[in-house]
């Protein structure tokens, strides 16, 4: 069987899972043959991952540069490592025939960018896969959007320590509980670029960015993310709440797109 070929950019905890379900034999449809992350030392952990298990015969290359990655020409590029990359990247992965398989969806929050991207695919026979990622049940998202009149709100709440990295951060969180965010998800992802990007890929699967309403809560003590998406029309009112102690979901579900793709049923 000719294997297709992954190439990872982003060698972080969510890359890693990656690499393990390819040595735990979830994904024998497919081959690492390169990863870029910012530090070489990163990119060659994952590789050594894959190269000390199950390629020992075919080994995957850490690569130096962006360039040298999107050069390996892959089948599938996975994006883990965030929105920025994620613009950096897509252009020229899809005009070189690479398809994509993103977790920073947030990139997407730029229409302009978002029709570019499209266009781009469809002239290279490329496709953008967006992962579920921390969320879930963008079918009936879709579904109910098609339907038309749709409303969309998307709630998370979250731990104080993971919002110490932004602005809206302050010691009282520790102890209070408080609403730190309200907004659209335009404005959630500029503000928290690596922690709402499910707000962005809930948006683009229903009512776009601008009609998103996000609100972030801060919960003293709280571990994990919950998020809590309701779409609503005149007939539908779907509720999709997901609560996860830890980000692993996100991986998981890139390894859940991978066979997605290779399989013969297609949920
Ligand atoms: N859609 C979803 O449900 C979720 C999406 N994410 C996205 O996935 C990304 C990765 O998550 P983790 O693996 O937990 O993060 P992580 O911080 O463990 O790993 C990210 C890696 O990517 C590298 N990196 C960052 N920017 C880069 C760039 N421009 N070029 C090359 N390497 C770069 C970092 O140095 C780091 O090694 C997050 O930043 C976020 O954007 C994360 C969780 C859920
Ligand atoms: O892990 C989560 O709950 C969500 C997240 O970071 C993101 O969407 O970027």
């Amino acid at each position: 069987m000719e294997r297709k070929t992954l190439a990872i950019v982003g060698c972080g905890k969510l890359a890693s899972i990656i690499a393990d379900a390819l040595n735990a034999n979830l994904l024998p449809e497919y081959q690492l043959i390169a990863t870029y992350s910012r530090s070489i030392e990163k990119a060659q952990n994952i590789a050594n991952k894959v190269n000390n298990e199950s390629q020992k015969d075919s080994p995957c290359k850490a690569c130096n540069s962006l360039e040298e990655l999107l050069a390996s020409e892959a089948n599938y590029i996975i994006e883990a490592a965030s929105p920025d990359s994620m613009r950096t990247l897509a252009l020229p992965a899809l005009k070189n025939g690479s398809s994509i398989v993103t977790l920073s969806i947030g990139a997407f929050a730029d229409e302009e960018f978002y029709e570019e991207v499209k266009r781009t695919a469809l002239a290279n026979n490329a496709r953008v896969h967006l992962v579920s990622g921390a969320i879930g049940g963008f079918d009936v998202m879709r579904t109910a959007a098609l339907m038309g009149n749709c409303t969309a709100t998307f709630d998370t709440e979250k731990g104080p320590n993971s919002l110490k990295r932004y602005s809206v951060y302050d010691e009282s969180l520790q102890t209070e509980k408080r609403k730190v965010f309200e907004g659209n998800a335009k404005e959630a992802i500029a503000l928290f670029p690596n922690s709402v990007n499910v707000s962005v890929a809930a948006s683009l699967a229903s009512v776009g960015p601008e009609k998103m309403k996000v609100s972030v809560t801060s919960t003293p003590g709280y571990i994990g993310d919950n998020h809590r998406i309701e779409v609503k029309n005149e007939q539908v009112h779907a509720v999709i709440d997901v609560y996860s102690s830890t980000a692993q979901i996100a991986g998981w579900s890139v390894v859940n797109t991978l066979r997605n793709i290779v399989s013969p049923i297609v949920f």
